[in-house]
């Protein structure tokens, strides 16, 4: 049989956020030029995050996934992609009640059902140790200065269990996202690469927020970049410990009740379209495990 034909996906999407959601548990292993060709929007479907549903890992959980971004690189947190799989599980008729543990790549994830869609995700502790990030700056600081070509940037950074570095600026629109982040991913200071944010305090409840992510540029909304953008400011004193970060593609809610807590992040879910996957793909996947 041929696995790649026969792979059934559904296109879903949180906050603007988009998503392919493939079911491993049959055995098909993704390979990096078919994650590519499913990520064109032109020749593909197009996504921001493949997101591959597994087997559960650790007792107590009931499912795990895998992540991907459009370059084929894995990645280890994807908040709206959590909230996406959780959805998508309950469809498939998963007994899963209201609060449930699902793993994901770095570590398990308590997830509650709210209404109409929703879901709330628990993204654990942000860690602002560099080692942890990895980021190369020598001792642990609420911001960093770079110089990058002409100017100074400053920032902060956290691992969600993926890498960030967040920018307050002043105002996010006019902000040339793609060419500050590149500079930032391409200073050598990320050694596994980094998801950069620009945030803009609108008030103590609420930012606006765009994010250019690691392998994959410009996204709608990303759920870990919107929690780290709160854990950082929450650090910096800029905001208090429940924000409504508003994205390009939507509105997500974070909150961080105290330091030794994880952040919760909330927002919508949403299926677009299911499909199959033509022959022609086969031709750039790799075998069945
Ligand atoms: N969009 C995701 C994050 C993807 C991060 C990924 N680009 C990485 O390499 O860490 C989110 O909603 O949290």
């Amino acid at each position: 049989m041929n696995v790649v034909a026969a792979q059934r996906f559904s296109k879903m999407h949180g906050a603007g956020n988009h998503f392919v959601v493939v079911d491993l548990r049959g055995g098909f292993e993704p390979a990096p030029e078919w994650i590519r060709a499913v990520a064109d929007p032109c020749t593909g479907v197009g996504f921001d995050q493949l997101l591959g549903i597994e087997a559960a890992r650790t007792p107590g959980a009931v499912a795990g996934f895998r992540i991907w971004n459009t370059d084929g690189s894995p990645a280890r947190q994807c908040g709206n992609g959590a909230r996406c799989v959780a959805s998508w599980l309950r469809r498939e008729g998963l007994q899963i009640g209201r609060d449930f543990v699902l793993d994901s790549p770095s570590g398990p994830l308590r997830v509650e059902v709210l209404d109409d869609g929703r879901f709330a995700v628990e993204m654990g502790r942000p860690d602002f140790a560099p080692t942890a990030i990895p980021f190369t700056a020598e001792a642990e600081a609420p911001q960093y200065r770079r110089r990058l070509f002409d100017e100074v940037l400053s920032f902060g950074a956290v691992s969600m269990g993926n890498p960030h570095a967040v920018v307050e600026v002043a105002d996010a629109a006019a902000t040339p996202v793609a060419t500050l982040a590149t500079r930032l991913q391409g200073s050598g200071d990320f050694p596994d690469g980094v998801n950069v944010g620009f945030a803009q305090v609108l008030a103590p409840d609420r930012i606006r927020l765009r994010v250019y992510e690691r392998g994959v540029g410009e996204t709608r909304a990303c759920g870990s970049g919107a929690c780290a953008a709160v854990a950082v400011l929450v650090r910096r004193g800029r905001v208090g410990r429940e924000v409504a970060v508003e994205l390009p593609g939507g509105v997500l809610g974070v909150r961080w009740p105290q330091d030794d807590a994880p952040v919760t992040l909330s927002g919508p879910t949403a299926f677009v379209f299911d499909g199959s996957f033509a022959a022609a793909f086969a031709a750039a996947a790799a075998p069945a495990r």
